[in-house]
């Protein structure tokens, strides 16, 4: 495979360390072929699985098997030559490992509709790599997963990992969480390349959480931006975030220490300061006053942050959990709350101590 070099890179195909240890599976299957699913589909190639692509558009997935590039969502990346891209799911071969990376909004659906298919059913692990709660139930993506696959055991892949640098192969970190210690530990050798490195979790409930709500922040962090409020502002309400993060997913059954790794504040971060993330961007535009209906109709890319910002919002409320930020956001979102007018009830609340 002719693998890329330049700025930013820290190993070339000459200097990487020796990846060809033993590979605990040997083919996989995405399922989802936005910016993300494509990103990840290269990395398992690079890492050395066989792999089939599935997304839902005949000509995008004919275009990807026949110029071994997606144009619509990451047009920098060239696949390599031995993945398989289809939109048909009766071409689909079985799979030891399959990733879902398509919407949140969208997982119960196409769970739905692969659930009777052997390349997903028998699969070693499903690997769950969307960020969201759905709406109404308040449920993880693997919750809504386990309904389909009752016997195929569970992973999530999160962290701070936008796929515009991953499919540039610059240096990234994740983590892979599962209750089985055994699959994580499968499941890390297959994402685990010289400049992709994957630590391992147990807490699913807790790295799920953490997954979706930084989204919200994100878009909050974007309109802090967008109005000019300066760094402090923004590191402010960045960490209030974070103590947020943690009172809801310690509430919902994780545990504080998940919210301290990667897949908390590492991924608040990356999507709260980072040009790259969609939903700071939609943020940014609405605190520059461009109305989220227009922002929305701009783009095809998913900004998880509006859906979430409803579902976690809910959830909050159904559960009891105290979320200032969140429900200011929602109130931007939903409500047509001028930005600044949030940003400045946030900022009146009665004082308290940081710990509460
Ligand atoms: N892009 C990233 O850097 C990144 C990184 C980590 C996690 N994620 C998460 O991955 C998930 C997917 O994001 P993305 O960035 O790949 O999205 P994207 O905006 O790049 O593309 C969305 C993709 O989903 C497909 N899609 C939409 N509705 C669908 C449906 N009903 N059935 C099947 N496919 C459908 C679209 O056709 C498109 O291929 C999101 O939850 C996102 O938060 C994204
Ligand atoms: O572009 P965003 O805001 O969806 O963020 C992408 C990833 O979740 C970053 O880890």
């Amino acid at each position: 495979m002719t693998l890329a070099v330049g700025p930013g890179l820290l190993f070339d195909s000459f200097d990487s360390p020796d990846m060809s240890s033993a590979l605990p599976y040997s083919n996989a299957l995405v399922i989802g072929a936005g910016s993300w699913g494509t990103a990840l589909t290269a990395v398992l190639a690079e890492r050395g699985l066989q792999v089939q692509f599935w997304g839902r558009d005949p000509a995008l997935m004919e275009e990807i098997q026949s110029t071994r590039r997606n144009s619509r969502y990451l047009p920098g990346l060239v696949l390599p030559e031995s993945i398989q891209a289809t939109a048909r799911m009766e071409d689909l071969r079985p799979a030891d490992l399959v990733v879902f990376v398509v919407p949140s909004k969208a997982v119960r659906e196409t769970a739905h509709s692969m659930a009777a298919l052997p390349a997903v059913k028998d699969a070693q692990v499903i690997i769950s790599c969307a960020k969201g709660i759905e709406l109404n139930s308040g449920k993880r993506l693997t919750q809504i997963l386990a309904e389909s696959f009752t016997q195929t055991p569970l992973a999530v892949l999160t962290g701070p990992n936008h796929a515009e640098e991953v499919s540039q192969r610059m240096a990234t970190a994740a983590v892979v969480a599962c209750e089985k210690e055994t699959v994580a530990l499968d499941v890390q050798a297959c994402f685990t390349l010289p400049w992709f490195r994957t630590y391992t979790s147990d807490d699913v409930t807790g790295v799920e959480w953490a997954g979706a709500m930084k989204n919200p922040y994100a878009i909050a962090a974007g309109i802090a931006l967008g109005l000019k409020l300066g760094d402090n502002a923004i590191a402010a309400l960045v960490t209030r975030a974070l103590a947020e993060m943690v009172r809801m997913g310690v509430a919902m059954g994780g545990r504080a220490e998940s919210f301290m790794g990667l897949g908390g504040v590492g991924d608040l971060m990356a999507t709260c300061y980072s040009e790259h993330s969609r939903n700071h961007r939609v943020g940014r535009l609405i605190g520059e006053g461009m109305p989220l209906q227009e922002i929305m109709s701009s783009t095809r890319m998913v900004a998880e942050g509006v859906p979430n910002t409803a579902s976690l919002h809910g959830a909050a409320k159904a559960k009891g959990v105290r979320t200032p930020l969140l429900d200011e956001i929602y109130a931007m979102l939903y409500e047509a709350k001028p930005a600044k007018e949030a940003m400045r009830a946030l900022l009146s609340r009665d004082p308290r101590a940081e710990t509460e």
